[in-house]
């Protein structure tokens, strides 16, 4: 593949095909540019002061782990001058950030799980950072949380990086999806993954079966079906994995397909799930939707949801798009 670099393919795609304004260019490429930052203090480990708890409590009621701290600090940095961003959301921070003394005001808005796969930190498993990017209301003056409570349908860019063997970042702005590897020696983003397409089938799935015993039946019966493999309804065998980090698991299936579910449990009955709307399914979904695949919450569509909180939760069905479209069935039967 002929070497093209980040701001080459942003502003080609803007040339062919008019899905990438200036604007939008420039805030992908701080955001990239912050990922750069991150990959290099999670590649630090015990040698740099990243690793271990930072033993404060976010929105969510979890301890945050230095490396979530730091890695927000880091985005929030890069965005701050603004460019033409009028706000921002992130998984480690209640309340929205608008950015100071911005005039005008800017156009979008950025959400960010800044270090999604906590769990996997001090392990030295693959890791990741997960954007949304939103259009920010017409005539909105003071940006508030209503601002950001958009279908997912209404982003304009999404995606994530990867810090894995390689650092990787892998976004769409509505005109398919590409993989870029940081070339760590020039310091620069090359694309090498182009138009990322997943199968419509697969054996694959992934899901934390500890939880099964709290499963609901649709979940239940869909699992097993798998489980049961050859002998069973399905005719098939199936494999399972499960890397515990939503970018990593997602990442194996834009490269060669599956299914991932994170459902809603008996553990807690009032939560729709782990996995927070806003900043982990959305982007997730439009990444994957741009690539073949489908993504819902059992019952609909994640992007057609109409958020009502910034950090609300819902329950994951997403991959490739027969499986999706079984297991939503079975939601709905
Ligand atoms: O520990 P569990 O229940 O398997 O959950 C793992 C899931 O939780 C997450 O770590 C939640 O994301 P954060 O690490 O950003 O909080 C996902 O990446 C992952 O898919
Ligand atoms: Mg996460
Ligand atoms: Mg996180």
């Amino acid at each position: 593949m002929k070497r093209i670099s980040l701001t080459q393919h942003l502003v080609e795609e803007q040339r062919l095909h008019n899905t990438i304004p200036a604007e939008l260019r420039l805030l992908i490429e701080v955001v990239a540019r912050a990922c750069k930052t991150i990959s290099h203090a999670v590649g630090k480990g015990e040698l740099g002061d990243v690793m271990g708890s930072a033993g404060s409590e976010n929105v969510q009621g979890e301890v945050q782990k230095k490396l979530d701290v730091i890695s927000n600090e880091i985005l929030l940095l890069a965005n701050e001058w603004g460019g033409h961003l009028a706000a921002i959301a992130s998984e480690e921070m209640e309340a929205i950030y608008p950015i100071p003394n911005r005039y005008p005001m800017g156009e979008y808005l950025l959400l960010f799980d800044p270090l999604d796969g906590s769990s996997n930190i001090d392990v030295n498993v693959t890791i990741g950072t997960i954007f949304s990017v939103l259009k920010a209301p017409e005539g909105m003056k003071n940006p508030t949380e209503k601002d950001f409570l958009q279908p997912g349908s209404k982003q304009v860019a999404a995606g994530y990086a990867i810090y894995g063997p390689q650092t990787m970042l892998v976004f769409t702005t509505g005109n398919g999806v590409q993989g870029f590897t940081l070339d760590r020696e020039m310091g620069s983003w090359i694309m090498t993954e182009r138009d990322m397409h997943i199968p419509d089938d697969t054996s694959e799935f992934s899901i934390n079966a500890s939880n099964a015993r709290h499963w609901y039946p649709p979940v239940k019966r869909y699992v097993d079906e798998l489980l049961a493999g050859q002998t069973g309804p399905r005719g098939k065998d199936f494999n399972m994995r499960w890397i515990a980090s939503m970018v990593a698991d997602l990442h194996r299936i834009l490269t060669r397909g599956g299914i991932f579910m994170y459902p809603a449990d008996a553990r807690e009955p009032d939560k729709p799930g782990k996995l927070r709307l806003m900043y982990e399914a959305n982007p997730m979904a439009f990444v994957i939707e741009q690539a073949g695949g489908a993504a819902t919450d059992g019952k609909q569509r994640i992007m057609d949801i109409q958020p009502d909180k910034l950090h609300q939760r819902v329950a994951v069905f997403i991959g490739s798009k027969n499986e999706v479209e079984r297991v939503t069935q079975y939601h709905n039967t």
